[in-house]
């Protein structure tokens, strides 16, 4: 079945992912795309609506992003949304100026609203705001239809030609009933029924990769986590056996990850699993090696060529299957004019030669908890769906500087009492993501009356949602000195805990 669209053009912004969840969590599907996309590619996906993004620019000066004005004469509605209200503004006739001392908003700002499609049923009269440009001339056609008491513009509409426009953020958590406005965008503007809903998502993708693959054998790189195991479960159900999960022990997993892994997965699942023991292989390429992006991208190049060498031995794969989602996309500088973060090993770490004919990542467009979603509703159990996300370079990059089997063994002490005792308080579910990591630094101690001279530990935890922006988690003060006093008790090698109270931005969520 198709499914409704609605399109978001990308002209920059910060928050271009969040619209496009609001939108799916509204049951519509959306796609992103980029705002040099040919009018004809678009014209073709015959979108029921289409929203602009907001972006760094100023609509006036020549060299900003823009659109043909085309896309106003192909008859879906359009909402602007800051940068893009503006160069709707622009584009049809009215003025955009930069802002005096008075006209600029950021945060939290008081509205009026005044009679339109978008805003029926608001209670609230508070939005959220950052923009140093505003609209001083209305296009021709236009009215307003929202303003603050510095902004006289705060929200348009030309009703005969669906095109809507509000200076404001409705996509983010801080803009009080938000959410209302672009459902009322979708479903009074847009007139959609809203179709989309994750069990169409799997119906969908199980068909999509059908069609895809027909009777040609996959491989799925598994590593026991949230994101692997969701794609694995989808592709078995397409393909049944001519899918094969591999599973790469790296030396880089936490204690007993290797083992418990394996038999998760030959108890409750029914697909082909092979384990391959790969420490030595990717130990030696991480020699003498210190740099966080240099790491990644060696990381990143083994598992392709362990996944290249196991595909061959079984005959010749033609695809390779992977759990990439969303942030890792748009972390490694994959999006449009996205700054590159980190790159994530399965996206900005691949190599440029593959050996396969393709590479299938069926939860790309999606954000963890979506995925999580997704998971449960495909009968995976509850304590593999909320197990914390593990990065695939592990250890790796939880070793900051060198990486050696020393310190490797020494985290994964750590590691292993951090979490213990975080499930003993009850505090695992509650916590997003949590590790223990391993900075490259020695410091002194006193134990027994004998000096030492060992490892620091780092302790994190982070609350999230997506990952996508985090707090640190505020730990009681028990638990973290039941976790320093059995580190450095019990882990040879560690006599020093420290724990992280960076939030994201502006840190990240691991240390490299
Ligand atoms: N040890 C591994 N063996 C095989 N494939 C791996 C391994 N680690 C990661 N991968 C591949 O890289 C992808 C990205 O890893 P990532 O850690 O983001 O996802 P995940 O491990 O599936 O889920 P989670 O975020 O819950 O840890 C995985 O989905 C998987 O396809
Ligand atoms: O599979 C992965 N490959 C990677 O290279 C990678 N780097 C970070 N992460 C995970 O992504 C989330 C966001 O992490 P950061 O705030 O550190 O960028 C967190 O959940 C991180 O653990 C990775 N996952
Ligand atoms: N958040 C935005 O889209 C900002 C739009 C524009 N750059 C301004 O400062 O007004
Ligand atoms: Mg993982």
């Amino acid at each position: 079945m198709k499914h409704e669209l609605v399109l978001v053009i990308d002209f920059g912004g910060q928050y271009n992912q969040l619209i496009a969840r609001r939108v799916r969590e509204n049951n519509v599907y959306c796609e992103i795309l980029p705002c040099t996309t040919d009018i004809e590619k678009i014209k073709a996906k015959n979108p029921s609506g289409i929203i602009f993004t907001g972006g760094p620019n100023s609509a006036y000066l020549p060299d900003s992003p823009t659109i043909s004005k085309e896309i106003f004469e192909i008859g879906a509605p359009i909402l602007g949304i800051c940068y893009g209200d503006q160069l709707i503004a622009h584009l049809l006739g009215g003025k955009v100026e930069k802002g005096g001392k008075q006209q600029k908003e950021y945060g939290k700002t008081e509205i009026t609203y005044g009679e339109s499609a978008l805003f029926e049923g608001l209670t609230t009269n508070s939005v959220w705001m950052s923009h140093t440009d505003y609209i001083s001339e209305l296009p021709e056609g236009f009215e307003i239809i929202a303003h603050t008491a510095d902004c006289p513009i705060a929200a348009m509409q030309n009703v005969e030609k669906n095109i809507y426009g509000v200076q404001f953020h409705p996509e983010v958590e801080h803009c009080l009933e938000g959410d209302k406005i672009l459902r009322n965008f979708l479903y009074n503007v847009c007139k959609v029924k809203g179709d989309w809903t994750t069990d169409s998502f799997i119906e969908d993708k199980i068909r999509e990769i059908k069609e895809k693959v027909g009777d040609r054998k996959a491989l799925c790189g598994l590593s026991g986590g949230v994101d692997s195991s969701v794609a694995a479960v989808l592709m078995h159900r397409a393909i049944g056996d001519n899918l094969t999960c591999i599973f790469v022990d790296h030396g880089l997993l936490r204690k007993n990850e290797g083992d418990d892994v394996e038999r998760i997965f030959k108890e409750r699942f029914d697909m082909n699993l092979i384990r391959v023991n790969a420490e030595d292989r990717f130990l030696s390429k991480l020699k003498g090696v210190t740099e966080p992006e240099q790491k990644r991208k060696i990381i990143g190049e083994e598992f392709i060529r362990v996944f290249e060498a196991e595909s061959e031995k079984l005959g010749k794969m033609d695809f390779l299957v992977q759990g990439t989602i969303y942030p890792d996309v748009i972390e490694s500088g994959h999006g449009n004019g996205a700054a590159t973060i980190k790159s994530h090993h399965n996206v900005g770490g691949l190599p440029e030669d593959v050996d396969f004919q393709e590479i299938i990542e069926p939860l790309r467009e999606l954000f963890k908890d979506e995925v999580r979603k997704i998971g449960l509703e495909l009968g995976i159990d509850e304590d593999l769906i909320f197990r914390h996300p593990f990065p695939g370079p592990g250890l790796g990059i939880r070793v900051i500087g060198e990486v050696t089997k020393e310190k490797c063994d020494i985290l994964r002490e750590a590691d292993a009492i951090y979490m213990e005792e975080l499930k003993r308080a009850g505090l695992y579910r509650d916590i997003w993501q949590a590790f223990a990591t391993l900075p490259d630094v020695k410091t002194v101690g006193v134990m027994g009356d004998e000096r030492t001279y060992a490892y620091l530990v780092g302790i994190r935890a982070v609350a999230s949602s997506d990952g996508m922006t985090s707090d640190w988690y505020k730990m009681p003060y028990d638990v973290l000195e039941r976790i320093s006093n059995r580190i450095v008790n019990e882990v040879d090698g560690a006599n020093r805990v420290v724990y992280d109270i960076t939030s994201k931005p502006p840190g990240t969520i691991e240390w490299e």
